[in-house]
């Protein structure tokens, strides 16, 4: 609802639904009636309108998008119009954050003041939708439409300072003021003074001239940026039309943009993207813990053990967190390097104005160097991040064990080892879990914690906590080789080679990922991660190329089918982008090139096997790339290993870069239509059999299509247990 009070002559007209004042349909209702009865009173001479509690309106009320109640009256732009039209002074009072819908209110409004410390924006772009109520064309009208198209296209959020100096805020308040006071002050003050400019639809673009150079530079920054996504330009042509037409007419452009938009099935992906992000803190054990009755133990102290990449990434993010760090190398030059790395990215981030001076002196003299285990016997978490290898971790946490309190909790960094087994190194199997980080791990959002058979309620919850203190998406999954992001990224790699092998190069590959919507495609970041990794891997399962005896055939491991080019690559020293050449070659950037010896490599192995390449359609290889993922995610719904399909989309939109307006492999199934994801899956099974268990339809899969169709993704999950429970 919204509240109405009067200051003497000023009216206050107060947004009061917590706990971000979305505008959902019975606010708007409220304001434009308060609106009303401000306007028709003698006695008020000026409105102030503002927002209770934590913030401004932060926009829409999302959770009412592809409702019929959306398009409800009185609606945002109803509002807009009202407050713009007003006869009185209108003035928004901004504090906490005026995005999207309560940006375009304030937009409405004659003049904006606002906290300092605030923030503005119009992240609609982000929901896969522009700004539908007059914010594609008033905010061209005072910002000009070059700052428009970056602000609207991208979605981002700015302090109300950026806004004040390109004349969006008319005044600011310093941290501390009183903002409602200085609004109805500020609003008595105008009160007397000439509307008509103040009121933006009046007004004209000042840059309207420049539309088409404007329009030519945004359209390919978007189209490098967020490739594959309908909103960014959507949003750029109808803000285009602020320049060239009328606002009426504008204003029409929006509304059919809108449209456009809102029947995309994007704009669905965008919206269950965002809500997804925030449900995955909402975590479940099942039959250990949640998160509504588990509590963290209180955590002031972390040791990371091992100060390579990952573990440099581990140290920023916990003294990003505020934690006292202890950073454990038991050689001294290792050791001697890791802390230098760390200074210096300190120091890095204060010189980018990142953090400010006082934070860069906390994180600094917060960190503790250390060469013994002995040294770190009474922090409350370690974090392990040495090298992959079971026999290693075994030992570090058998020695942990042994030296630290009991009620420290021992963690792991691993990618893809059992943590159960690490957990029997130790007589606390209960304080051991898993906190898989993604390279570089200050950088990266994803957290993917993971539960052993005997982690406790605590350990679960403090895991979860310190990923939300240290500022990721934390995800929490079971225990299995992998877990959920490289259990699945694993038959992706696979199904790529299969490819390559009968019918196409690498960057005929990466293209369709990349067209798809992916930053990079397969190959392009197989070479920048190192090909040696996966090598590695496959070294440790005894399957590469060299490691065979004799006569054992080159495509084939016991049952399963086995490609080897990947083995022969690494095996000719190309592993990837450090080196200058991998599934590309590189000279002296990062952009990668077909390299013909890559091509030869393939030939002179498919001409060995009597392999005759075939045409492949762009749509055969985004299936065989994308199905096997999501035949594999459907397999770890139905083990258990991830909770819900938001899980594993959020891991994997945050840790493998997948393109957020697909919403991830689940919900692009779900897109898709599960009948037909299952019907491909089972063509590739028929024709591949047990050596290709990849495609091995999965049983929820094919339980939910014979059963269900295509039923509502919230709905999976509730529909299985249902089944089980009744089985
Ligand atoms: C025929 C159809 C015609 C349709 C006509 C449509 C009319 C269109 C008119 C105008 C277009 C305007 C569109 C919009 O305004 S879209 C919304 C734009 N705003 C945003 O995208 C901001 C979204 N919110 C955030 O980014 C963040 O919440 C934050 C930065 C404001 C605060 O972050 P934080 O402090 O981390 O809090 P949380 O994100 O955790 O949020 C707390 C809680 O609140 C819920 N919530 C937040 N914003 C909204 C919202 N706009 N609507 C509904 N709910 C919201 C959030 O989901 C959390 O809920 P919880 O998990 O249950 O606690």
């Amino acid at each position: 609802m919204a509240l109405y009070s009067r200051e003497d002559d000023v009216a206050i007209i107060a947004v009061n639904n917590p706990p971000m004042n979305a505008l959902s349909h019975h606010v708007r209702k409220d304001l434009i009636k308060f609106l009303k009865v401000a306007e028709a009173d003698e006695n008020v001479t000026a409105i102030v309108l503002c927002g209770d509690g934590r913030t401004f309106p932060v926009g829409a009320d999302i959770k009412e998008f592809h409702k019929s109640v959306s398009a409800l009256g009185p609606t945002i732009i109803d509002i807009v119009h009202a407050l713009e039209k007003s006869s009185k002074p209108t003035v928004a009072a901004i504090h906490g954050s005026a995005l999207g819908g309560g940006l375009e209110l304030a937009l409405g409004c004659h003049y904006r003041i606002a906290m300092s410390t605030s923030k503005v924006g119009l992240p609609e772009v982000k929901l896969g939708i522009l700004p539908g109520a007059g914010g594609t064309q008033r905010l061209p009208r005072v910002i000009g439409l070059d700052n428009a198209m970056k602000w609207i296209a991208y979605g981002h959020h700015h302090p109300a300072g950026v806004g004040a100096s390109l004349g969006l805020i008319d005044r600011i308040v310093a941290k501390g003021g009183d903002i409602r006071r200085s609004a109805i002050l500020f609003a008595r003050s105008m009160v007397g003074k000439g509307l008509g400019q103040r009121r933006l639809s009046n007004v004209s673009v000042p840059d309207a001239s420049k539309v088409e150079e404007l329009m030519a530079k945004h359209l390919k920054e978007v189209g490098l940026r967020t490739r594959g996504a309908l909103a960014p330009v959507v949003c750029l042509q109808v803000i285009k039309s602020s320049a060239l037409l009328s606002y009426k007419d504008g204003l029409e452009s929006e509304r059919q943009g809108m449209m456009t938009l809102l029947a995309s099935s994007e704009s669905k992906a965008q919206i269950y993207s965002f809500f997804s992000e925030r449900q995955v803190s909402k975590w479940n054990a099942p039959g250990i813990a949640n998160h509504a009755t588990a509590k963290p133990m209180q955590v002031r102290s972390i040791a990371v053990v091992g100060l390579g990449t990952m573990g440099r990434g581990i140290a920023i993010s916990s003294l990003k967190a505020g934690k006292k760090t202890y950073v454990v190398e038991l050689n001294s030059k290792a050791l001697a390097a890791g802390v230098k790395y760390i200074r210096g990215y300190i120091e890095t981030m204060k010189k980018r104005a990142q953090i400010s001076e006082e934070q860069a002196a906390a994180m600094q003299s917060a960190i503790i160097p250390v060469s013994s285990y002995n040294g770190i016997a009474n922090v409350d978490l370690v974090i392990e991040a040495v090298f992959e290898n079971m026999k290693i971790k075994k030992e570090i946490f058998g020695k942990l064990d042994k030296v630290c309190k009991p009620s420290t909790i021992l963690a792991s960094n691993t990618s893809t080892l059992d943590i159960d087994e690490i957990a029997s190194a130790t007589k606390r199997p209960e304080k051991v879990a898993g906190m898989h980080f993604f390279a570089p791990a200050h950088i990266m959002l994803l957290l993917e914690n993971i539960y052993g058979r005997k982690s406790s309620a605590e350990t679960i919850a403090t895991i979860m906590d310190i990923g939300k203190q240290m500022k990721k998406i934390t995800v929490l999954v079971g225990n299995c080789v992998g877990f959920v992001g490289n259990r699945m990224y694993g038959y992706y790699t696979t199904e790529s080679v299969f490819i390559l092998e009968e019918a196409a190069y690498p960057e005929q590959v990466d293209k369709v990922l990349t067209d798809y919507g992916f930053a990079m495609g397969r190959f392009q970041v197989g070479d920048l991660s190192g090909n040696d990794i996966g090598y590695k891997i496959r070294t440790g399962l005894g399957i590469t190329h060299k490691q065979q005896p004799a006569g054992t055939p080159e495509r084939k491991r016991g049952v399963l089918r086995y490609c080897p080019l990947g083995d022969f690559l690494v095996e000719k020293g190309r592993l990837g982008l450090k080196v200058g050449k991998g599934w590309y070659k590189y000279e002296g950037s990062r952009t990668p090139i077909p390299d013909p010896e890559v091509r030869k490599i393939i030939d002179e192995y498919r001409t060995r096997h009597h392999i005759v390449p075939r045409d492949i359609s762009s749509e055969e290889v985004l299936q065989r790339m994308l199905y096997p993922l999501i035949n594999e995610g459907f397999k770890i719904l139905e083990e258990g290993i991830a909770a819900n399909p938001w899980d594993i989309d959020m891991i994997y939109q945050y840790g493998y870069a997948w393109p957020r307006h697909t919403g991830g492999p689940m919900y692009y199934a779900f897109t898709i239509g599960l009948p037909q994801v299952l019907k491909v899956i089972e063509e590739h099974w028929k024709a591949a059999g047990a050596s290709e268990p990849h495609w091995q339809p999965s049983t929820m899969l094919t339980w939910l299509v014979e059963n269900h169709g295509n039923p509502d993704i919230s709905q999976w999950m509730p529909l299985m247990q249902k089944h089980k429970s009744k089985t």
